[in-house]
C-alpha cells in the first residue's frame, strides 16, 4: 500500500470531487507540475467515486476507467485502490482494444482497408522500381500482403497483440492507436457503448497521450447524452514523447484545476526544478508539506570534461556526494541507493556489459525497434526475457513447466490425452537441457544459436516477424520484414547471450541506471542526471543546445520561428522530468568539451549559481573547505 488514498486533501481534490458529484456530463483538466500529486489526486478521485456511487455502478454493471501510461503505473494504481473491481486500470492500448473488441466486423473492415492501402502503395513502388532485384523484392512483399488479405476471409475472431498479423486476424499495438480513434469519430454508437460501460474515464499523464486519442475522447464527450465524466491529469512540461498532445484542449464547460504545490522534493531539489521550468512557462511550485516536514536536501550541478574517463569520474562524483551528504547510499546500487539517469543506453550499456547488443539495435538509421529497445519491449528480445532466460534459471521442473505453459506452444492446457502430454514433457525436458547448454556456452553468436534452437524446439512462440526471420518458409512466410528490421536482427544474432543479462537488469530497473524517458512518473531518494551529448543523445534532443554550448541548426531556427516544438524545448522538458524525480538529493552532471564555457552557461541561464568541477570535488575530498 502506498498510502496515496490517505494523503491530505488539497484544494484540487475538493474541486475534483465537486465535478464528480455533478449530475449529467462533466469534465476537468488537472494541469500541474512534477510531484504536485496529480496521480495522488487521481487515486483519491477514484476512491471518492467508489465510495459514493458503488451501488449504482454495480447495479448498472459499469466501471470507472483509469488510463495510465505504462503497465507499471497501472499496477501501482491497482494497488492504491486495493484492486477494487469497480476500477478498470489499463494502458491506453488495452483500454481502446477492450472498448472496440465487440465491434468485430468494423475491425475486419479496418484491417481490409489497411491491406488494400499497402497493396496500392506497393503497386506504385513496383511501377517506379528500376532495379530488377528491388522490383522482385517489392513484388514478393505485395504477394505476402495479398496472402494476408486472402487469409482474412477465414478469420473467426480478431485479436490484439504487440505486433500485427493481419492474415490471422491480429492487430498490433500501433494499429489500435490509429484504428480506435477513427472508429470513434465515425461511429456514434461506439461512443455511446463505451460511455455506458465506463461513465467515468480518467487519463493520467495526459500530456503524452496521442493527439488523435485525446481528440476522440473529447469527441465522445461531445456526442454522448448520458451521465459521463472525462478527467485529464497531466503536465505539458513533462511531455517527452513526440506523439503526445502536451496541453489537452478544454471544452467550454470543463473545470480547469491547478495544483501549485510540490509534495515530492526537498527545498534544494525544488529550487532546481523551478529553475529548469523558469525559461519555459515559468510555473513555480511551492513546498506542499509543512516547513518542518520539508527537508533541506542537497542539489548540485557538476561540470566534468567530456574527455574524462566516464566510469572513473562518475565514481569520483559518487564518492564526493557520499562525503558531502554524509550518506553511504550514494555508493549503493540497491533500491535506496542512487538512480543514475542517462539519455541513452551507451554509458549504461558499457557499464553493464551490453555494448554490442546496444549497437545491434542502433544501426545508422534507427528503425522503430531502437525505441522498443530503450523501453525494454523490443520483440526480438522478449523471447529471452520471458522464456529462455527464465527457463535457464528455473529451479525445478514445475517452475519450467509454468513458464512453458504460459509462453510456448509445446505444452498447452488443451493438449488431449495423457500420452501426448507425456511425450511433450519428455521432449521439453530434452530441449531444456540443450537450451541451458547453449546459454551456458555463450560467446559471440550465441543469441542466434539459442533463438533458432528455442524456436525449432517450440520452446518459444515469437511474434510473426521474428518467426518469419527464423523460419522463412514456415507458417509465417506471409510476413513482410522491413530491411531495417532485418539489419537489426542480423546484428542481434551475432551477439552474446551474456549481454542480455545486463540489459534485462537495466530495463527491469534492477540496476542503478535508467533512461531518462523510463523514469516518467517515478521518484527516488537520490538522483544523478547525466547530460552528455557525446554519449549519443537521442535524436531530436541536445543538452548542449539547451545550454547554449552547440549551435542551433537551420531546422531548429525554423521550428522556433514557426512556433513549432524545438530541440531546446524538448531537451528542457526531459531535463525537467529528470531533476523532478529526486526526493531528497540531486546531482546534475554536465560532460562538456569546454568546462569553462559550460560553467558560464549554467550561470547565465540561471540553472545553477555555483557549478562545481572535478577539481572542486577532489579538493573537498582532500580536506579543502572552500566548497560551501
Ligand atoms: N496531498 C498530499 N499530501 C502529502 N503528500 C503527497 C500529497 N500528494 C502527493 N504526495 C506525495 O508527493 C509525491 C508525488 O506525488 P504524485 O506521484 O502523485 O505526483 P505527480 O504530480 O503525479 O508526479 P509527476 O507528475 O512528477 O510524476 C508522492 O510521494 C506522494 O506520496
Amino acid at each position: 500500500m502506498t498510502g496515496r488514498i490517505d494523503a491530505r486533501d488539497t484544494d484540487a481534490d475538493r474541486l475534483i470531487r465537486d465535478v464528480l458529484d455533478r449530475k449529467g456530463k462533466a469534465g476537468f483538466i488537472i494541469t500541474a507540475g512534477a510531484g504536485s500529486g496529480k496521480t495522488t489526486s487521481l487515486v483519491k478521485a477514484l476512491a471518492h467515486v467508489t465510495a459514493t456511487r458503488r451501488t449504482q455502478l454495480r447495479a448498472r454493471t459499469q466501471r470507472i476507467a483509469c488510463i495510465t501510461y505504462t503497465e507499471v503505473a497501472a499496477a501501482e494504481i491497482h494497488g492504491d485502490v486495493h484492486d477494487d473491481p469497480l476500477v478498470y486500470v489499463s494502458t491506453i492500448h488495452s483500454f481502446l482494444w477492450d472498448a472496440v473488441a465487440p465491434f468485430q466486423s468494423d475491425i475486419g473492415a479496418w484491417i481490409k482497408r489497411q491491406l488494400a492501402g499497402k497493396l496500392d502503395e506497393l503497386g506504385g513502388k513496383i511501377d517506379k522500381a528500376k532495379a530488377p532485384t528491388k522490383r522482385d523484392a517489392l513484388t514478393q512483399d505485395r504477394a505476402r500482403y495479398q496472402r494476408q488479405l486472402d487469409g482474412l476471409h477465414s478469420v473467426r475472431k480478431f485479436t490484439y497483440s504487440v505486433g500485427p498479423d493481419y492474415g490471422r486476424g491480429q492487430v498490433g499495438h500501433a494499429d489500435v492507436l490509429k484504428m480506435v480513434p477513427r472508429m470513434l469519430l465515425e461511429q456514434p454508437l461506439l461512443a455511446k457503448v463505451i460511455a455506458t460501460r465506463f461513465p467515468i474515464v480518467f487519463v493520467d499523464e495526459s500530456q503524452d497521450t496521442e493527439e488523435d486519442v485525446v481528440a476522440s475522447l473529447i469527441h465522445m464527450y461531445r456526442t454522448v447524452k448520458s451521465d459521463f465524466c472525462l478527467g485529464f491529469f497531466g503536465d505539458p512540461m513533462q511531455q517527452i514523447y513526440p506523439t503526445g498532445i502536451g496541453q489537452v484542449p478544454a471544452e467550454p464547460d470543463w473545470a480547469l484545476i491547478n495544483k501549485p504545490e510540490n509534495f515530492r522534493s526537498s527545498r534544494r531539489v525544488l529550487e532546481v526544478v523551478n529553475r529548469v521550468r523558469a525559461a519555459a512557462d515559468g510555473n513555480k511550485q511551492t513546498p506542499g508539506r509543512p516547513d518542518e516536514l520539508t527537508p533541506e536536501g542537497h542539489a548540485y550541478f557538476i561540470v566534468l570534461p567530456a574527455d574524462a574517463d566516464r566510469v572513473a569520474s562518475m565514481d569520483a562524483v559518487r564518492r564526493w556526494l557520499a562525503h558531502r551528504t554524509s550518506s553511504d547510499a550514494w555508493s549503493a546500487d540497491g533500491p535506496d541507493g542512487v538512480k543514475i539517469l542517462v539519455a541513452m543506453h551507451k554509458l549504461a550499456a558499457r557499464r553493464l556489459g551490453f555494448a554490442n547488443l546496444h549497437a545491434a539495435f542502433h544501426p545508422k538509421n534507427p528503425p522503430a525497434l531502437a525505441t522498443a529497445f530503450i523501453e525494454g519491449t523490443a520483440w526480438p528480445i522478449t523471447p529471452f526475457a520471458n522464456v529462455i532466460l527464465p527457463l535457464c534459471d528455473a529451479s525445478n521442473d514445475n517452475a519450467a513447466l509454468r513458464i512453458l505453459r504460459k509462453h510456448s506452444g509445446l505444452i498447452r492446457d488443451d493438449l488431449a490425452g495423457a500420452g501426448v502430454v507425456r511425450e511433450r514433457l519428455t521432449s521439453a525436458r530434452q530441449a531444456l537441457t540443450e537450451l541451458r547448454g547453449l546459454v551456458a556456452a555463450a560467446g559471440p553468436g550465441s543469441v542466434g544459436k539459442t533463438l533458432r534452437f528455442a524456436h525449432h524446439a517450440r520452446l518459444i512462440d515469437p511474434v510473426p516477424q521474428l518467426a518469419r526471420y527464423l523460419d522463412p518458409d514456415g507458417p509465417h512466410s506471409d510476413q513482410v520484414l522491413s530491411e531495417k528490421a532485418r539489419e537489426v536482427l542480423d546484428a542481434f544474432m551475432t551477439c552474446d547471450v551474456h549481454e542480455l543479462q545486463g540489459y534485462l537488469r537495466y530495463v527491469s530497473r534492477q540496476s542503478p541506471y535508467s533512461t531518462q524517458h523510463a523514469t516518467k512518473g517515478a521518484e527516488f531518494p537520490r538522483v544523478i542526471v547525466l547530460l552528455d551529448d557525446s554519449e549519443g543523445v537521442l535524436p531530436a534532443y541536445s543538452y548542449d543546445k539547451l545550454l547554449g554550448l552547440a549551435e542551433l541548426s537551420q531546422t531548429d531556427r525554423e521550428n522556433k520561428a514557426n512556433g513549432k516544438d524545438t530541440t531546446v524545448e524538448r531537451s528542457r522538458r526531459l531535463l525537467y522530468v529528470c531533476v523532478s524525480r529526486a526526493r531528497e538529493e540531486l546531482a546534475v552532471i554536465v560532460y562538456a568539451d569546454n568546462v569553462e564555457a559550460a560553467i558560464l552557461s549554467l550561470k547565465v541561464s540561471g540553472l545553477a549559481d555555483e557549478p562545481l568541477t572535478l577539481t572542486d570535488l577532489t579538493n573537498d575530498l582532500n580536506g579543502d573547505p572552500s566548497i560551501t
